[in-house]
Parts: structure tokens; sequence; C-alpha cells
């Protein structure tokens, strides 16, 4: 066990979904694994062990931002000894063509975060990225099944509500969502040297002040979850070769 994470070594797969969503991450594990058991419920950071398409997976919530988000990638890979963490998110999209049920998959995290400086010091602006095997099958995963997904850079805030910053800018430089815990999951990543992909589903619109409804967020993410799914027992297969 971990101090955040109340399981056994070995109850948690190598291949973990990463939800932020505590609730989220027991709609994915009730409704698309079999054989499901809970392994940790401490602060409601629910997480699951189960299969999907013959390969053992876990789906762990690692709540909201990135000290959140550090804690739980962390713990599973120095105590748990998980090789693949693929993130299943939400986002607000920035981009002008950028639209709401877009799947987002983050090849690289912008942040206004201090993570980077406190791990490399001033002068040196790390870049977090994604895993680019993971990326690239993703990415063809969703084109393959017809969805909407869009490869690029996204920002991982410090704040949800944060109208001081030029949100405009980045678009313009082409970030195209944001979201709270991306920069946590790729610095983490690379320490370990483990592979880690962010995929959100695009169900806000900052500048537009879109939403999208209840229902549309639910099936739109299902579409998202499946992609993951895929790629987390694609991903789970080739670590058994
Ligand atoms: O839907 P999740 O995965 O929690 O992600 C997004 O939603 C939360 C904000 O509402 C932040 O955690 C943000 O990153
Ligand atoms: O961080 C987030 C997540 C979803 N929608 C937003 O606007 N921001």
């Amino acid at each position: 066990m971990s101090i955040h994470i109340d399981a056994a070594k070995g109850s948690v797969a190598p291949v973990v979904l990463l939800p932020g969503d505590p609730l989220r991450a027991e709609y994915m594990a009730t409704n698309f694994l079999t054989d499901v058991t809970q392994y940790n419920v401490v602060r409601a950071a629910y997480g699951y062990t189960g299969t999907y398409q013959g390969q053992r997976l876990s789906i762990q919530a690692t709540g909201m931002g990135i000290p959140s988000m550090t804690i739980y990638a962390t713990e599973l890979m120095r105590d748990f000894g998980a090789q693949v963490l693929i993130r299943t998110g939400t986002a607000g999209g920035l981009a002008d063509d950028i639209q709401l049920r877009d799947i987002v998959l983050s090849q690289a995290a912008s942040t206004d975060s201090s993570i980077i400086a406190n791990t490399f010091g001033p002068g040196i602006t790390f870049a977090p990225c994604a895993d680019f095997a993971l990326l690239r099958r993703a990415e063809e995963l969703a084109q393959d099944a017809g969805y909407r997904v869009r490869v690029g850079n996204t920002l991982g805030e410090d704040r949800f509500y944060n109208d001081e910053m030029d949100k405009q800018k980045l678009a313009d430089y082409g970030v195209l969502a944001a979201e709270m815990e991306t920069p946590g999951l790729y610095l983490a990543a690379a320490h370990y040297h483990r592979q880690a992909l962010a995929m959100m589903t695009v169900s806000d619109h900052i500048p537009r002040d879109e939403h999208m409804s209840p229902d549309a967020r639910q099936s739109t993410l299902d579409d998202m979850i499946r992609i993951a799914l895929r790629l987390g027992s694609e991903a789970a297969a080739q670590l058994d070769e």
C-alpha cells in the first residue's frame, strides 16, 4: 500500500486509466470492465481493476489539479509498478476550430504551474510531452472509429477560474484546450521513465462560453473511454509479450 492508495501490491494492473472524477472511474469500471474489484476508497479516490478484451486494466481517479494528479501518478508508478498511464479527462476548448465533443490528445502540456521550475530550476523550461507511440495509436483508433480528434498543445492550468490569463494568446499560439492535470502526469512519467498520454473530451468552450449538456457529456465521454480502453488493452498485451 501507499499513503493514498490502500491496496496490496499486485492489485493494480501495469496499465492504468486516469479520470479526474471518482464517479467517472466508477462509471468506467462498472460499464466497461468485467471481473471488477475495487482496490481503493481512500479519500473517495476510487480505484478499480478488471478485465477489458481479455486484458487486466486498472482505473484510478486522480482528483483535480496537478498536485492531486502527481500524488496518484507517483504512487502508481513508484509503489505499484504502473508502466502505462492514460488520462481520460475533460477540457475547455480554446482554439476557434475546436468544438464541443471533440477528443483532444495532448501532445505537449503547457502550464502556469511552478512544477517545471521546482524540478529544473531557473533557466530551463522543460516541455512535458506525451509518449509518441501511445499518441500515434490513440489518434489512429479515434480516426478509425470516426470520432473527431485533435492532436496538439494543451494548457494544464493551476486555476479553473482564472480570468487574468491571456487565453486568447495561447489559442493564437495553437493551444487547443485547457485542463488541469496533464503537465503533472507527463512530468512524473518522465521522472519514472514510463509511458503516459492524456486524452480529454471537450466539455466546454471557454471563449464562446459553451457547455455540453449532461446527456451529451455522457455519450461523448463514452467514445473517449472506448479509445482509452482499447489503447490500454493493446499496451497491456504488448507488456505481456
Ligand atoms: O474531468 P477531469 O478529468 O476532472 O478534468 C477536468 O475537469 C476538472 C475541472 O472541472 C479538472 O480536473 C479538469 O482537468
Ligand atoms: O479544466 C477544465 C475542464 C473542463 N472545462 C474547462 O473549462 N476547464
